[in-house]
């Protein structure tokens, strides 16, 4: 399998950082925070490689890192060091060092993101089928039929009514909008999908739709994805590969099946059984 993406020593500090910022933080000292000048080491020396189709795990507890990993890939977020290499056919685009525009015209083209909280996806002032309007109007697509049938077509790949395309996705159930939000990523068939702790929250029965859902679609299409997730059953679920953060550090790395089995680092084997 080809590689569509390459991270490499990806680290974000909060704050104005120190030379003890880094020696001084981590797993081993039980926090994220500086205790010399109070930064925040959110991530640091993050590696990693996505082949495409395949669906990479990160998982940890709350404050480890997950998000702010997917949000600098996404632009969301301004890492402070680190190298991100996204490979499109036959370009390569060195994601860190993009002008706005060329960030834009990814995160338009190629790149998809489903958020935890749907109000970070979605405009609640438009009406669903308009949420994806908007997407495909950015990727080029301005015939008015074309663009509410493939809304329409969307909506029904991920079993939302067509007849409530017209609704504000403000009248929906969590479960519905984040449905929504899956089509309006999927709308521009991107190659790349982060999903952020999509399904937390949510009762389990919709989660575990949603869940097949992704399945499906990343089978179907083949979408490369990277799963941000705190919950083990996610990571089992859904990813060939897992890596595990703790205070900003990649602890542990590898085949999801090995390190679920298997897990080598004491927290790990913490999540692992108190999920048992
Ligand atoms: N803008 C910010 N300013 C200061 N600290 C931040 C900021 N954003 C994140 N952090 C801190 O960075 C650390 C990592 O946050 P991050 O959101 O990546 O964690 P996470 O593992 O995704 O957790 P959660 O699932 O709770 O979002 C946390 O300690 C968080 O408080």
């Amino acid at each position: 399998m080809k590689k569509i993406l390459e991270v490499r020593n990806l680290s974000k500090t909060h704050g104005h950082g120190c030379p003890k910022c880094v020696s001084s933080t981590g797993p081993d000292f039980d926090t994220n925070v500086c205790p010399h000048c109070g930064s925040i080491v959110a991530a640091h020396d993050v590696s990693f490689d996505l082949h495409e189709g395949e669906i990479l795990g990160i998982m940890g507890e709350s404050g480890s890192g997950k998000s702010t990993v997917v949000k600098t890939l996404f632009f969301d977020d301004k890492p402070s060091s680190g190298k991100a290499s996204f490979h499109q056919q036959t370009q390569t685009h060195d994601l860190f060092s993009l002008n706005p525009a060329e960030q834009r015209w990814l995160r338009n083209h190629c790149f998809g993101m489903v958020y935890q909280n749907p109000n970070l996806g979605l405009n609640f002032n438009v009406s669903a089928g308009g949420n994806i309007a908007e997407r495909l109007l950015m990727n080029d697509l301005s015939h008015y039929g074309e663009i509410r049938q493939r809304a329409r077509e969307l909506l029904a790949r991920t079993e939302v009514l067509s007849n409530r395309m017209d609704e504000s996705p403000k009248q929906f159930s969590g479960g519905m909008q984040q449905r929504v939000q899956i089509a309006k990523a999927l709308a521009t068939r991107p190659p790349l999908l982060f999903l952020d702790e999509v399904t937390t929250g949510l009762d389990l029965s919709v989660q575990a739709r949603i869940l097949d859902l992704i399945l499906e679609i990343q089978q179907e299409l083949k979408t490369a994805m990277i799963v941000v997730t705190h919950d083990l059953g996610v990571i089992r679920l859904l990813a060939g590969r897992t890596i595990v953060m703790k205070y900003g550090r990649v602890i542990e790395a590898g085949l999801t099946d090995q390190v679920l089995e298997d897990p080598q680092h004491a927290y790990t084997q913490r999540l692992v059984a108190s999920a048992l």
